[in-house]
């Protein structure tokens, strides 16, 4: 079964006025990984597509999608999987991966139909593209580190970078993730901006009855939504995406625009957030 949800761009003074339930309808993908199903949701910000695809033992075939107007849905797109499941496949273009939790894929535009199998939970993101860039598997060993924060701010963190122009190439898409230390919550503080993508973090590992309270908004006008495992926070161009967790988590972050510059990103002063 497939469902594909479209949300709206939202300017910023639009989004000043919105109650919990609005920010939570215009920003946050409550329910993207149902066993049995793809649910995509379809952005108007650079026209991400984010979603899960569960096979949970059957399975499920990517295909026509209608919001995308093509006949496949990879005739003009490229796509970024993460596993954040048990072991799965995912077999596209005549070729097969199994997908360990972690592992992420890329495959390019013209690969034709996805099919998703196993005991894997597949996080999808998907954007527009112009040209083929080849499959690959990506292997959190083969991904590029980073580490940030320290201990002493709560906020000591490695940054993963999977698809990327320094590792494997893409049209738009840039993907990686990131994972706490012990004992640090905040992800991505200081805070930042760029207005030249946007970007859409998926919180995972997220204990049940814990949660990560992810900020968003202009930097002097700020709003939080309240996020539970594996649900997806859309950040628009204009808005800080962070978080703080009540008990540890991981994120993937996904990013597509008009470059693919991953420090290309205007920083905000803690002391400047209101
Ligand atoms: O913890 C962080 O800092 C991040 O993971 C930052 C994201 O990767 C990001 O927002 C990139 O623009
Ligand atoms: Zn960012």
């Amino acid at each position: 079964m497939l469902t594909v949800k479209s949300i709206y761009a939202v300017d910023p003074t639009t989004a000043k006025s919105f109650d919990t339930a609005a920010l939570r309808e215009n920003f946050l993908v409550e329910s993207a990984f149902v066993e049995g199903e793809i649910r995509l949701t379809y952005t108007h910000y650079d026209r991400l597509i984010v979603g899960g695809a569960v096979p949970a033992g059957t399975d499920l075939v990517l295909d026509h999608v209608d919001e995308t107007g093509t006949d496949g849905f990879l005739d003009r797109r490229e796509v970024g999987i993460l596993n954040i499941g048990g072991t799965g496949t995912v077999s596209a273009g005549g070729e097969s991966w199994s997908l360990n939790k972690g592992d992420m894929l890329y495959l390019g535009m013209g690969m034709g139909p996805i099919t998703f199998a196993g005991e894997g939970r597949f996080y999808i993101a998907s954007a527009p593209a112009h040209t083929t860039y080849p499959a690959t598997l990506i292997r959190p060993e083969d991904a590029e580190q980073v580490t940030l924060g320290a201990q002493e701010t709560s906020n000591h963190r490695s940054i993963c970078k999977s698809i990327h122009p320094d590792g494997v190439k893409s049209c738009q898409l840039m993907m990686g993730y990131t994972q706490l230390h012990g004992g640090s919550v905040w992800n991505t503080m200081p805070a930042h901006l760029h207005d030249r993508r946007m970007e859409a973090y998926l919180y995972f590992d997220v204990a049940e009855g814990q949660r990560v309270f992810h900020f968003m908004g202009k930097p002097d006008e700020t709003r939080h939504l309240v996020v539970a495992n594996e649900q997806i926070a859309v950040s628009p161009p204009w808005s800080i995406h962070s978080g703080a967790g009540t008990g540890s988590y991981t994120f993937c972050w996904v990013m597509a625009g008009d470059n693919m510059s991953f420090t290309d990103m205007d920083m905000v002063a803690i002391e400047d957030l209101k």
